[in-house]
């Protein structure tokens, strides 16, 4: 609709509901950048609980960190959450997810913004250019609606430095050309630090240890380090460790053939299909499987699972 056909509608539409605003209207038939909307922490609570299989971590950690930040009226700094893992363990999906719970829009808000590093800063001759269009772009956005969300995929594939151009809106700023950050949040999507993850995923599968007795501790430190002395992880000596500006280091835990059996059901369920057992095995079976000898993750976790299921 164009501009005046739409204050029309919302006009009309207002008038004969009576008892919606026009902004109220407004907003839904378009849509508005929430103010002081408190995250549904319960909402966002189940939809991880029954839609993200296998990562215990990255479940607590997000919810936490999520209903800290939006709870707090006086956030000191935009909350910023670096991702890692292997592919197809969820990574997207969580981060699709967190966006639909802040702006019912999901990625396709006028308030969430998706860099992914092969597509929006391919060259390496360009990285000044890069950060210039960054800053004013995340600038341009922030100052139009406050708690916008900006996620940078391929984290590992992006030049090393390109990051640190946005270091100030990070930090503990009031205010930067009148401009707050301090209700963004900014997430960075990583395969950096998966082989650290893994890592320690095996030693506790070897000494017999369940996998939901890794902790966070166990691995936010090590990430952390590794990503920072990684010269392909897009955050190779930068400024956002160095100064703590990122709050969450959070591990993305390799998928198991139970996980992967998991993610074909629910794709079968989100077809509207039964869900058939012999095709379930069947595709699971047909994955790859990691390290050599145990064959215990998947080596893509998820990620194909769509396709194959195409097949059968
Ligand atoms: N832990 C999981 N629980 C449920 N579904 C999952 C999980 N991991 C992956 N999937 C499914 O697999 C698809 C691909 O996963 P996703 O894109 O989130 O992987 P990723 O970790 O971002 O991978 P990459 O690092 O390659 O970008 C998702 O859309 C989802 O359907």
């Amino acid at each position: 609709l164009e501009p005046i056909s739409m204050a029309i509608a919302v006009g009309a539409a207002s008038a004969l509901t009576g008892y919606l605003s026009y902004t109220d209207l407004y907003c839904r038939l378009v849509e508005c950048c929430p103010k002081e909307q408190p995250l549904n922490a319960s909402a966002l609570k189940l939809q991880l609980e029954e839609k993200l299989f296998g990562q215990h971590l990255a479940t607590e950690v997000i919810l936490k960190a999520l209903t800290g930040f939006r709870n707090n009226k006086n956030s000191k700094k935009p909350l910023t959450l670096s991702l890692h893992g292997w592919a197809g363990t969820g990574k997207n999906f969580v981060s699709q997810i967190v966006a639909e719970n802040l702006h019912p829009k999901g990625l396709k808000s006028n308030f969430v913004h998706l860099f992914v590093s092969t597509l929006h800063f391919p060259h390496e001759q360009h990285i000044k250019l890069y950060q210039d269009q960054l800053r004013s772009w995340i600038q341009g956005n922030v100052s139009a609606c406050a708690s916008s969300m900006f996620i940078f995929d391929e984290m590992d594939k992006l030049h090393p430095g390109i990051i640190d151009a946005i270091k100030p809106f990070l930090d503990y700023y009031e205010q930067i050309d009148g401009v707050s950050y301090r209700k963004a949040i900014f997430i960075f999507l990583s395969n950096a630090g998966g082989d650290l993850i893994t890592k320690t995923a095996l030693e506790f599968w070897r000494a017999g240890r369940k996998r939901e007795d890794i902790q966070l501790k166990d691995l936010e430190h090590i990430l952390s380090v590794g990503v920072f002395n990684n010269k392909h992880s897009g955050l190779w000596h930068s400024g956002l460790i160095d100064k703590n500006l990122i709050d969450y280091f959070i591990p993305f835990l390799p998928l198991e053939y139970t996980h992967v059996k998991m993610c074909v059901r629910a794709e079968m369920k989100a077809r509207g299909s039964a869900i058939d057992e012999d095709i379930v095995t069947r595709v699971a079976e047909e994955m790859t499987f990691f390290p050599k000898d145990e064959k215990i993750y998947s080596d893509k976790g998820c990620k194909t699972v769509q396709s194959r299921l195409d097949f059968h």
